[in-house]
């Protein structure tokens, strides 16, 4: 019997589709009852992590020091999680974070800049914090970059690292290929974290567990940036049958998907034609509702903005180049706004 730790993230990746509007009773709720299902770590914080809330990536409408707060008053088995991209977050919030009772920091760069992390893991690491390394758009990279910079966030101290498939763009023999290569190239544990923009996250982590990775995210109800992430509780039930130990109870994991986090959803979490374009032209999750709304403003087809964005290579930070995009291909389009 392995055994897979796994992360829920509907609570940070969820905020994307929820427009950064978790409440203090929403997280209280939800927290208390993945502990109940004893769920190891559950992640909380803005979007796009600690110090996201602004004009640029979406305000938050709680401070999302409140909705830390709440989940580690809610949780006496879970352990809490925060995300941090260097330059959007501050060391300040890292302290913070862990001043009131974070026990996890997630460290997350593009897959080509590991080198901005240093800080961030080190500073963790002399707080006491367990350390992620998460290498997002790992799909950008080639497998030799990928263990680079993974090799990098190994010598800063990260006691994990992961590979993000940001856009849900990698094919399972991509995902075996770079988990295959980090595990014999780090001695850490390597952690994989899926979108299911092509329907391929289960397929994907399951490939992904296959070759060496041991830590797992997963979003219940599939409530996660773009389409989802792999859906924590069918990869509760997926993993018990493959005789793998979560430790999650999976029967209760179904009853949150259900009862807690269906009638909070602003919409149903499948694979639309965005979703569905962002994982075929790689492109980050989180962009879907700045498309959205571009594509509203410009009269134009989000697709398009999409398969723009992918082909410009835009990556996380840039979301103000969403706008541009859209300005320019309606200008080049002629369409009157
Ligand atoms: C904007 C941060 C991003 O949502 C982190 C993440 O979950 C990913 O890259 O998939
Ligand atoms: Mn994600």
């Amino acid at each position: 019997m392995s055994k897979i730790k796994i992360t829920e993230v509907a609570l940070r990746d969820g905020s994307h589709a929820m427009s950064h509007q978790y409440t203090v009773e929403q997280v209280k709720t939800i927290t208390k009852a993945l502990n109940d299902a004893s769920v190891p770590y559950i992640e909380v914080s803005h979007g796009d992590g600690l110090g996201g809330s602004s004009i640029q990536y979406g305000l938050s409408g709680t401070d999302e020091l409140k909705l830390i707060e709440a989940a580690v008053e809610a949780a006496d088995f879970s352990k809490i999680a925060v995300l941090l991209i260097p330059g959007i977050g501050t060391i300040e919030d890292l302290k913070n974070a862990h001043r009131i009772g974070a026990d996890m920091v997630r460290v997350a760069t593009h897959v080509t800049e590991a080198d901005v992390s240093k800080q961030h893991l080190e500073t963790a690491k002399e707080l006491g914090m367990e350390t992620v390394g998460f290498l997002m758009m790992s799909h950008m990279a080639p497998v030799d970059k990928l263990i680079e910079q993974a090799k990098l966030m190994e010598s800063y101290g990260a006691d994990t690292v992961y590979v993000v498939d940001s856009a849900g763009a990698l094919l399972p023999d991509q995902v075996a290929e770079r988990i295959k290569a980090l595990r014999q190239a780090l001695t850490v544990d390597i952690g994989f974290h899926a979108h299911n923009n092509l329907s391929l996250a289960m397929g994907n982590t399951l490939a992904a567990i296959k070759q060496g990775a041991t830590r797992i995210d997963g979003s219940v109800r599939c409530l996660g940036a773009g389409a989802g992430n792999t859906q924590t509780e069918v990869l509760a039930a997926v993993l018990e049958k493959m005789g793998i130990e979560t430790g999650i109870d999976f029967y209760k994991m179904m009853d949150i998907a259900e009862n807690i986090i269906a009638p909070i959803l602003p919409g149903t979490q499948e694979i639309t034609k965005d979703s569905l374009t962002m994982g075929y032209a790689g492109v980050y999750s989180s962009f879907r509702l700045h498309a959205e709304r571009a594509a509203k403003r410009y009269n134009l087809d989000s697709r398009d903005i999409l398969i723009e964005l992918g082909k410009q290579k835009i990556v996380g930070g840039q979301e103000d180049m969403i706008i541009d995009v859209a300005a320019e291909l309606a200008k080049k389009n002629k369409i009157t706004v």
